[in-house]
């Protein structure tokens, strides 16, 4: 539920804004109401704005009110100066909002306003129509959705569990242009607080933990590289990991892992797979979006798709390319999300589909990684990235794929099999996606985010750069 303020603008003459006030306020009540039925706070700013003071003043009054987005609804001709001085009251994302009313002036009111706030360089969007029409209100609600995305960053803590791994510069990014254009601040912790605190887990706990995954799932151990013990020290990290969110108040995270802990500790497998997870052993959760790799800018992206969509978030390298069947082999370093297994809210389904194996001779520490192959689904990928110190944002569509037994098991061998793969067809030609894509990592989240993307990307002045059918 976003949280939207309404301002309604009208025409400076005191005898035109006085015959204005039942069309304004019948097509603010629309507006209002067809909100509301979304699910949304909704406040509209308690006066018409006719004059300059009250243009300043209801917007103040709204801004105080902390929305996620503003709305500026321009029912009838609206003096342009009262939106630029509202728009200078307003910090966070505005959209403007035009009638389409023969009889009324909405639309030459909003146009005016907006090439005002252009000329300013005031970034806005823009809707037009009826309220009651479902393509102008989902125009409204991909802007709503955008905003509290954006305003949900804000004011968030990254936490970075080590630094940059195995000389990843996609991994790293710069702190203070994180705070400038995304509002986030990071906090730097030591792994070392992973292993410290891995002893802080009560045996029983660790226990009933380790054998709901032995019933629910399928773990294969070897005496070797996975044993029960070495499962309990990657629940243990599990534990560690919630301890340090909680004690630093972490919104979304991410651990470096390689090469210090799987060398010498343990794979974080099983903590990523399960922060981001919507469950653990002991129940539903919320998520907590945990990139591998402690990729900074793959955790941003992350963040970002889970507050538009609500559900956890693949993480992935882009592994292999099968060009014999157009699919990509999108396949993390030992874990996803398991949800990913079956999209069952019910962990049994995904668990019932995924295997613990013993980790891979990149990993000498062991400890079990997860794999499962995605449920089939169209999702939507994204990454932000930077082209000469500048964000931006790679979006594209794409469709999880599954085949026969036979065709799964043969084309995850060709990569690592241990590992969890998402076979996907990108709506995107691959020379066109290994010529242009900036990153070795992508991130999806099931369903159509697009239009909610660009969004993202206007409200915080990030280029949006879109593949294939999605440019
Ligand atoms: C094998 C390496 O250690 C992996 O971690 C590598 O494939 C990556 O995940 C790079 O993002």
């Amino acid at each position: 539920m976003a949280r939207i303020g309404v301002l309604s603008i009208s025409d400076g003459r005191d005898f035109v804004a006085r015959d204005l006030v039942d069309h304004i306020t019948t097509a603010t009540t629309a507006l209002a109401e067809a909100l509301r039925k979304d699910g949304h706070e909704v406040i509209v700013a308690p006066e018409i704005v006719w004059t300059n003071e009250l243009a300043t003043s209801q917007a103040r009054w709204l801004a105080d009110q902390r929305p996620d987005l503003t709305i500026f609804n321009y029912a009838v001709w609206a003096f342009p100066h009262f939106t630029m001085l509202a728009a200078e009251a307003t910090p966070g994302p505005l959209l403007l909002m035009a009638n389409i009313d023969p009889a009324q002036p909405g639309m030459v009111g909003m146009l005016a306003g907006g090439g005002g706030l252009d000329q300013i360089g005031r970034v806005h969007a823009r809707a037009w129509g009826d309220i009651e029409d479902p393509a102008v209100r989902e125009r409204v609600l991909v802007e709503v959705r955008a905003a509290q995305a954006v305003r949900g960053l804000r004011g968030s803590t990254f936490g970075r569990i080590g630094g940059r791994p195995m000389g990843m510069y996609t991994a790293v990014a710069n702190t203070d242009q994180w705070m400038r254009t995304f509002g986030v601040d990071v906090e730097e912790i030591d792994q070392w607080e992973i292993v410290r605190r891995s002893e802080n887990a009560s045996q029983t706990r660790v226990k009933e933990a380790r054998e709901w995954l032995e019933t629910k799932g399928n773990v294969h151990y070897d005496g070797k590289q996975l044993t029960p013990e070495l499962l309990e020290r990657q629940i243990r990290t599990y534990y560690a990991m919630r301890e340090l969110i909680d004690e630093w108040n972490l919104d979304f995270s991410g651990i470096k892992g390689q090469p210090e802990l799987t060398t010498h500790f343990c794979t974080m497998d099983i903590a990523e797979a399960f922060l981001n997870d919507p469950y653990d052993w002991e129940g539903p959760k919320e998520t907590h979006v945990c990139a591998t790799e402690a990729d900074m800018d793959g955790a941003l992206t992350m963040q970002i798709l889970k507050l538009l969509s609500g559900d956890p978030v693949l993480f992935a390298d882009v592994r292999h390319y099968h060009a014999d069947k157009d699919v990509w082999d999108l396949c993390n370093s030992g874990q996803h999300a398991t949800w990913y297994a079956a999209r069952s809210d019910d962990p049994a389904e995904n668990l019932a589909k995924t295997h613990f194996h013993p980790e891979v001779f990149f990993f000498p520490a062991g400890g079990a990684s997860v794999h499962h192959l995605a449920a089939p689904g169209a999702a939507t990928f994204a990454r932000l990235t930077r082209r000469d110190g500048a964000y931006r944002m790679h979006v594209m569509r794409g469709d999880f794929e599954l085949y026969d037994d036979a065709t799964n098991e043969a084309m995850a061998r060709q990569s690592t099999f241990e590992w969890p793969h998402a076979f996907t067809r990108l709506h995107v030609p691959a020379t066109e996606f290994l010529g242009r894509f900036g990153s070795n990592h992508i991130h999806a989240v099931p369903g159509d985010y697009v239009a909610e993307l660009r969004a993202v990307c206007d409200q915080l002045g990030v280029e949006f750069e879109g593949f294939g059918d999605a440019a």
